[in-house]
């Protein structure tokens, strides 16, 4: 089309002919794999080839497991047993070249995954500061005490200690921020990383290989491209991956846990799937529930894993609700990432609008309506958001996780419906309450915190502020990650303990003073 604007063109094809082992850049002379996007740029629709990336295999993938190995080396090796401001100085290294590659990543974000220039800009933003905040969480981690604790004549000095090599697989809506949330608190805490990005918002990684190869010492951080199966399988076969750190669906987490040869040594650390409801009681501000609810369940297309994807409103006002709701969803621009205005765009994977029509299909067949004029209407690469009443338990969209532009929208009578169907439900991240009255909340919300792990009062559900820990319960969650509680999830706490002699004391007091000594404030053991 040529209305695209001339910085966001792509001008050459990118292909990615290199990828990062051991501290190299390594030349790729095989095979290849070509990366399309979506979005078209012709008048006559077509997808656009954007390049191509390395289909990789075992080989590599064990030049990988090799060059991590060393780079651990047993808790050995240059990168676990680095001093906590040199690992603070190559963090730094690596967020001050990363800046410089913003334009290049923001225009890959909205070629590769449809992300709006808007949000697309918001992510890499948002990464730069987990990195910036991720590396003050781990100074205020290591802060020294000037004491050691004493318990029942015990001394303890303790320290959070490296566990492993990580593989680390990121999802396709956040390939740059989700991805980075896994990867960034895995390195800082010592721990070398195999990283495959996600099939879609691959090429954006390119543009960091050099930052990532010139800030951290060799083997601890390896970067592999190509399927799945070609490439995590292997690593995970090896048998020395210690941490599996996945934000993606539980299915590849299930077959790439099931293929580690010794299962009781893999930590997880796992983002998957949600169904996060909204509840909207009588008394609900409407028109903030409204706008919530649409943001909640339909920016970025509903394809994040805190979207609202079923909304329970209270049968006396589910007229109104419905009405307004759908006449704001039809109100909402379809068009290309950069253009101003627009908040629904391409969906990177070509087989999602299918999948959405089958869902209101077979919502349809069981007796449900799309009741907002534009839903289901199709373009080659989009599907129009459909909003989907009355919605009952027989339809697939209830139980499944649509992760794209479709809104179940079911009534309840009595406040134990919606519970009693999220406690019977497989996932438990979050919940959004829409309501003012105190005397019914309160309460409320002690039931829910139960069910879920957190609950947005008169808000949609996010992940931000990354301060804040983000996990769930049951299948939607495996650890907690957040610019602090990641920290933790990525290490171990070691100690030494020791019997309260004056040798031994001087030994620890030797210990706190060294600046060449990783111990740190002695209070966490209680
Ligand atoms: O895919 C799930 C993401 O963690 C959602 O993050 P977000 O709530 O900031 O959009």
């Amino acid at each position: 089309m040529n209305t695209i604007p001339q910085e966001f063109q792509i001008n050459s094809l990118l292909n990615q002919d290199t990828y990062l082992v051991n501290g190299e850049l390594k030349k790729w002379t095989g095979k290849t794999t070509p990366v399309y996007s979506t979005i078209s740029s012709t008048e006559k629709y077509e997808p656009t080839l954007l390049g191509s990336i390395p289909f990789m295999g075992e080989i590599e993938a064990m030049e990988a497991v090799n060059a991590a190995s060393e780079a651990f080396s047993n808790g050995q090796g240059e990168w676990p047993t680095m001093k906590v401001v040199d690992r603070i100085k190559c963090m730094e290294n690596f967020v001050g070249q990363m800046k410089a590659t913003r334009a290049e990543v923001v225009k890959l974000l909205m070629w590769e995954i449809g992300k709006s220039l808007g949000d697309s800009e918001k992510e890499f933003d948002r990464t730069v500061e987990y990195i910036y905040d991720t590396i003050e969480s781990y100074k205020e981690l290591n802060a020294r005490s000037a004491h050691f604790s004493k318990v029942q004549g015990v001394n303890a000095m303790v320290r959070r200690s490296p566990l492993g090599i990580v593989l680390c697989l990121g999802p396709y809506n956040y390939p740059l921020n989700e991805t980075f949330s896994l990867l960034i608190p895995a390195i800082i805490m010592g721990n070398p990383v195999i990283f495959k990005p996600a099939k879609h918002g691959v090429l954006l990684i390119s543009p960091l290989l050099e930052a990532f190869r010139s800030s951290f010492p060799k083997g601890a951080i390896n970067i592999l491209y190509g399927r799945g199966r070609e490439v995590a399988s292997p690593v995970m076969k090896s048998g020395k991956v210690d941490i599996l750190a996945l934000i993606g669906n539980s299915k590849s987490a299930i077959a790439l846990q099931d293929q580690h040869p010794n299962k009781n040594r893999l930590r997880l650390v796992l983002g998957l799937e949600a169904k996060n409801p909204a509840i909207i009681l009588p008394e609900a501000d409407l028109d903030l529930a409204i706008s919530e609810c649409i943001a909640g369940s339909l920016s970025f297309n509903g394809q994040r894993c805190t979207a609202l994807k079923i909304l329970y409103v209270h049968e006396s006002i589910a007229d109104e609700f419905n009405k307004r709701f759908s006449d704001k969803v039809d109100s909402l621009v379809f068009g290309n990432p950069w253009e101003k205005g627009v908040s629904l765009t391409p969906l990177p994977e070509q087989e999602k609008p299918a999948y959405i029509q089958e869902l209101i299909d077979d919502a349809t067949s069981h007796g449900a309506k799309v009741i907002n004029a534009k839903g289901g209407q199709h373009s080659e690469n989009y599907i129009f958001p459909a909003v989907l009443f009355p919605v009952n338990k027989k339809m697939r969209v209830y139980s499944e996780e649509q992760f794209g532009p479709v809104v179940p929208i079911m009534t309840f009578k009595d406040i134990q419906e919606p519970l009693n169907d999220m406690a019977e439900s497989n996932y438990g991240q979050q919940v959004s309450l829409f309501g003012k009255n105190i005397k019914t909340i309160a309460p409320l919300i002690d039931s829910l915190v139960n069910l879920v792990s957190r609950v947005n009062l008169n808000s949609s559900c996010q992940r931000g502020p990354d301060v804040f820990p983000f996990t769930g319960r049951k299948d939607s969650a495996v650890g907690t990650l957040s610019t602090n509680d990641a920290l933790r999830s990525f290490s171990i706490r070691t100690f030494v303990a020791s019997k309260d002699i004056d040798y031994n004391n001087k030994i620890l007091q030797d210990l706190l003073n060294s600046k060449e000594s990783n111990f740190i404030n002695t209070d966490y053991i209680l």
